[in-house]
């Protein structure tokens, strides 16, 4: 195995979109292609591509990781068997950097090992899906992943009546479950704030015949403990699917008190960005293993690689993999969904375009995706986010 050539990128995909936390009117991402040769005469371009919410890491990429990963020979790339040794291309690159204070580092590598996945994948002319159940689950797939409707952002003169047309769209779709942001109205006194989010609340629980399991909510991370506690009394009786990121995510102890007063699912985890972070949140969070969601993304935090540790730490605490529902809505974490049994995975059918979606022919039904059967991540597959990507 050789790297026959790394080129990176920075794209838009800035929006007038905004959450309770951050407007995205300057948001980028990072873009990569790697050529791999094998050295029998096969070739393959891995691509990747950070998620939403953290910035294009073009500097950590051109000084750190780039280079480390170009001066990897083939004795580290290639694994015993042949293949390439993601694993140990992925040490390769966290080669002098120290431990704790993961930042943006864990965007750029999440970026790299991104793309040595989809060339993995392509050099063995599979599906990265089913690279992954026949490497760590003999062989087993599911045959779909759960995927929900991600939207309900806050945006400039959209009122209850546009975020239900929103959600009708969405089900028109073929999703059966729905998320929308709250606790953004800007300077609102908190209880006036929860009176507004509650009326947009039922106004979409109507259309979804009142049935809170279809509906989850998001915060963003923007409540202390007083809000997420006034919030959780008032969203209790509705028993959403889930209270998305009520408190800061590093904030594991004011969680467990969360989680002692608010008995429906609770999910979190899509700002945290190693399996150590992860694992404090499941030592300390109080999250209950019977009902809460996990969301780490692993396009943000250090890539595949490190999202098995972090399944592994996960079986080890007596958590199952189904309660990851992974942030991003990205074909790369519907791929580990599928093939390593996550309890589904997140879609934005229209926002984050052209990184959000799946592949063009791919229909939603009943609120399940299936996998094409292409090489890789199946960024071919995905008419708009292909023609940003072969142009790398
Ligand atoms: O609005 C965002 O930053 C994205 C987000 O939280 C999500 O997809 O859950
Ligand atoms: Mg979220």
């Amino acid at each position: 195995m050789r790297i026959a050539s790394i080129r990176h990128g920075v794209v838009p995909i800035s929006s007038a979109i905004a959450n309770a936390y951050i407007d995205f009117s300057k948001m980028t991402a990072s873009v990569v292609a790697i050529t791999i040769e094998d050295g029998a005469g096969r070739s393959a371009t891995g691509y990747g591509f950070n998620s939403n919410g953290r910035y294009a890491q073009p500097g950590l990429l051109a000084e750190r990781f780039v280079p480390r990963l170009e001066a990897c020979d083939a004795a580290v790339l290639t694994a015993a068997d042949g293949t390439l040794n993601v694993a140990a291309a992925w040490s390769a690159m966290m080669r002098n950097e120290k431990p704790g204070g993961h930042g943006d580092r864990s965007v750029a590598v999440g970026v790299l090992d991104m793309a040595l996945w989809d060339a993995a994948a392509k050099l063995e002319g599979k599906p990265l899906w089913r690279l992954l159940a026949d490497r760590f689950r003999g062989g087993e797939a599911d045959d779909a992943a759960w995927v929900y409707a991600a939207g309900g952002y806050y945006y400039p003169g959209k009122g209850v009546d546009a975020l239900v047309e929103e959600m009708k769209r969405y089900l028109g779709l073929g999703y059966t479950t729905v998320k929308m942001k709250i606790g953004g109205a800007p300077g609102t006194p908190i209880k006036d704030a929860l009176r507004e989010d509650v009326a947009r609340i039922e106004a979409v629980l109507k259309l979804l015949g009142n049935d809170g399991s279809r509906l989850a909510v998001d915060v963003n991370g923007r409540f202390g403990l007083h809000a997420a506690l006034a919030y959780g009394a008032a969203l209790q009786p509705f028993a959403l699917r889930w209270y998305e990121e009520p408190l800061d995510p590093l904030d594991y102890a004011t969680h467990a008190t969360l989680a002692e007063h608010y008995a429906p699912p609770l999910a979190t985890g899509e700002n945290l960005f190693s399996m150590l972070d992860a694992r404090n949140l499941i030592r300390h969070g109080g999250l209950r293993p019977d009902r809460d969601v996990l969301q780490f993304d692993p396009a943000l935090s250090y890539g595949l690689v490190e999202y098995l540790r972090t399944l592994e730490m996960l079986e080890q605490h007596g958590w199952s993999a189904r309660r990851c529902v992974p942030h991003g809505g990205h074909q790369f974490a519907l791929n580990i969904a599928v093939g390593l049994g996550l309890g589904g995975n997140e879609s934005y059918p229209e926002v984050f375009a052209p990184f959000g979606g799946f592949a063009t022919n791919t229909p939603v039904v009943d609120g399940r995706i299936r996998m094409p059967d292409l090489p890789g991540i199946g960024f071919e597959a995905k008419n708009d986010l292909w023609a940003v990507l072969k142009d790398l």
